[in-house]
């Protein structure tokens, strides 16, 4: 197994630390390469992800990534763009996999504790991060900023059919998350396309939500969810609700796939370099951990994946509400291996 792994900027290299000491445990012989790639790289030599590191990127079977981006050094945007969003769309990762699972032992912020257990199937290559858009009298009282969002047939279709598919795998039940009501150029073209593969899908039920609604849902009804399809943007949105519900953004895993299987995906936390708590050993590594789980199992390592996601769920039922160092976390996972 060759993975190339990106640990970035902010907390990235620390929760990376203590995925990659989780998988050399289950996987002794896996083969790693490490990139320099981040605001370190970029504040040395200007560049962010060249075409060499992509070719080179591309002769692994996955990629693990922490963070990227680091507001206090480099302006917002540089990183993430020039970076992590080319990346995606250079490997097509069009299918942003976001599970949201309450575990045991974990408590929702939300009244009553409820179960909680949706996957959203997040829009990865379109919508308003193609980048298409510009400005205009920039810095006068006149300035117009335009950012456009780009939905094609093809992108949108095979997206929904993914999430399709991982309905009909769970409870059956697919749910598009949308503005249709104001975005009705991409929101015709959404909908239209879940009515016209649903036949394919019989014993898929379907609904619709608008993504304001889906936000009030999210915190006050969030059994209603088992796949819910999106959007780029609306997915980023919703899926860091889904990451607090569910206990917190320290735990929210998440796999950027090529479903079509021709290049590496890409397995990384939802959340980001979180400069705040940077250095300080206090980053939570459980959705590095967990997003490693996934990585395993979409390379079909589905024992390896298993035994990793065990040790988390043991962890966390046993973890309470005592602070714990991102040291301490990935030890006390590895010792339940
Ligand atoms: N995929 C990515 O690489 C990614 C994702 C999101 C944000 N970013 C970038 O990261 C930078 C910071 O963004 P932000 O502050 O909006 O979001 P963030 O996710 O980094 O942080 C949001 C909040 O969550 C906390 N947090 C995040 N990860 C945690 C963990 N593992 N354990 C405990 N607490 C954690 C942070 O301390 C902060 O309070 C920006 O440059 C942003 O663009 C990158
Ligand atoms: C950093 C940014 C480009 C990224 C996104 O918007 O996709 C992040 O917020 C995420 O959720 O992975
Ligand atoms: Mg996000």
């Amino acid at each position: 197994m060759k993975l190339a792994v990106i640990a970035g900027d902010g907390i990235g290299p620390e929760v990376v630390d203590e995925a990659l000491a989780v998988l050399r445990a289950v996987v002794p012989d896996v083969e790693t390469t490490d990139y320099d790639l981040g605001a370190r790289r970029y504040l040395r030599n200007g560049e962010l992800l060249t075409d060499a590191d992509l070719e080179s990127l591309r002769e692994h079977d996955a990629i693990l990534l922490g963070a990227i981006g680091d507001p206090r050094t480099v302006p917002s945007g540089v990183l993430e763009r020039g970076l992590l969003l080319k990346m995606r769309f250079a490997l097509d990762h069009h299918v942003n996999l976001r599970p949201s699972k309450r575990y045991d032992g974990v408590t929702s912020p939300l009244a009553g504790n409820p179960e909680i257990d949706f996957v959203v199937v997040r829009e990865g290559t379109e919508g308003p991060y193609t980048g298409n858009g510009g400005a205009l009298r920039i810095g006068t009282p006149h300035e117009v900023a335009t950012e456009v969002s780009v939905n094609t047939r093809y992108g949108v279709e095979r997206v929904v059919r993914n999430a399709f598919q991982r309905a009909s795998a769970r409870r059956k039940k697919l749910t598009l998350v949308h503005k249709t009501n104001v975005l009705t150029f991409a929101g015709s073209l959404w909908q239209r396309t879940v009515d016209e593969v649903a036949p394919e899908f019989p014993d898929v039920t379907t609904d619709y939500c608008h993504v304001d609604a889906a936000t009030i849902y999210l915190v006050t009804d969030p059994g209603r969810f088992d796949v819910i399809v999106t959007d780029n943007l609306f997915g980023d949105i919703i899926t860091d609700i889904a990451a607090a519900i569910g206990g917190g953004i320290g735990l929210a895993a998440s796999g950027n796939i090529d479903a079509t299987g021709t290049n590496p995906s890409m397995f990384e936390p939802v959340h980001g370099s979180a400069p705040d708590i940077a250095g300080q050993n206090k980053a939570d590594p459980t959705a590095t951990i967990l997003s490693t789980a996934m990585l395993l199992r979409h390379l079909g390592k589905t024992v390896e994946a298993g035994r990793v996601e065990a040790a988390v769920v043991a962890d966390l039922a046993e973890r309470g509400d005592a602070a714990r160092s991102t040291t301490e976390v990935g030890e006390s996972i590895r010792a339940r291996l």
